[in-house]
C-alpha cells in the first residue's frame, strides 16, 4: 500500500471519532482504515473520555487492547448507539461491498445491532456499480463444494474458495469465504436475498441499507457524505 493510500485511509478513520460522545457503547469494525479509529479513540479515552467498544474481529480486539479502548460483551440488551466499519466499495446509495478482511459475518451483526453506523474509505472504494471487488460469500465447511457449485449456477462468472498463505482461510466462526464474482450488481439487495437462500451460506458480503454517513479519505482532505 502506498503511503498515500494509508494516509487517505488515516484521514477517514480519524475523523470518525468526530460523532463519539462520552457515554457510548461503539460498535467497531474491521480492516486498516478502522485501525486509524481506534487508534485515535485510545487516545481520547486516555484524556478521560468514557465509551465501551464491542469488536467485530479478533484483530479489531487486539488493537482496541492495544490502544486503551475498553471492551465490553455483545449480550442479549447490549445497544450499540454507533458503529464504525470499513468497505471493499460504496455505491451511491450507500449499499456496500464488505468481507475483504474475512470479518463480514460478525461486523454484520455489529453494525445492524447499531443506531447508527458510519463507514470509513479511502477514496478509491467510492464506485457507481457494485461488483468489481467481488462478493465474499462465507460458508459452512461441510460440504462447501455443493453450496459452491449453488452458487456458481445463479450467474456468477468466477468462484474462488479463499486462501491465506496457501491454506483455506478460516473466519473467526470458523467457516470458509468463498470471492464470487458477478460482474456489476444490478440490484444487490435481489443478489443477497438469493444467495441467503441457498443452504450451506451463513452471509453475503452485501450491506444494504444499513450505512448513516460515508467519510472518505481523500489526496487534499475528507469528505463526508449524508444520506
Ligand atoms: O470488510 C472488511 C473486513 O471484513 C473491511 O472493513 C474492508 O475489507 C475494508 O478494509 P480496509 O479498511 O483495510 O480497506
Amino acid at each position: 500500500m502506498t503511503d498515500q493510500v494509508e494516509l487517505r485511509k488515516k484521514r477517514a478513520g480519524e475523523k470518525a471519532v468526530e460523532w463519539i460522545e462520552d457515554g457510548m457503547t461503539i460498535g467497531l469494525g474491521s480492516g486498516s482504515t478502522v485501525y486509524w479509529t481506534i487508534k485515535k479513540l485510545g487516545e481520547l479515552v486516555n484524556k478521560g473520555m468514557k465509551i465501551k467498544g464491542v469488536p467485530s474481529s479478533i484483530r479489531t480486539e487486539g488493537w482496541a487492547n492495544q490502544f486503551g479502548v475498553p471492551l465490553t460483551d455483545f449480550q442479549q440488551g447490549t445497544e450499540l448507539d454507533l458503529a464504525i466499519d470499513g468497505a471493499d466499495e460504496v455505491d451511491p446509495s450507500f449499499h456496500l461491498i464488505k468481507g475483504g478482511g474475512g470479518s463480514l459475518v460478525r461486523e454484520k451483526i455489529v453494525n445492524a445491532a447499531s443506531k447508527n453506523l458510519i463507514i470509513v474509505v479511502d477514496e478509491s472504494k467510492v464506485v457507481s456499480n457494485l461488483g468489481e471487488f467481488g462478493v465474499p460469500i462465507e460458508v459452512v465447511p461441510f460440504g462447501w463444494e455443493v453450496t459452491e457449485r449453488r452458487i456458481s449456477q445463479m450467474g456468477c462468472r468466477s468462484i474462488q474458495l479463499r486462501k491465506s498463505e496457501n491454506e483455506i482461510y478460516v473466519s473467526n466462526n470458523g467457516n470458509y469465504i468463498l470471492d464470487c464474482h458477478f460482474g456489476y450488481i444490478e440490484n444487490a439487495m435481489n443478489l443477497h436475498a438469493q444467495l441467503k437462500q441457498v443452504v450451506g451460506v451463513v452471509e453475503t458480503g452485501l450491506f444494504i441499507g444499513m450505512t448513516d454517513h460515508v467519510i472518505v479519505g481523500k489526496d487534499n482532505g475528507v469528505q463526508v457524505l449524508r444520506k
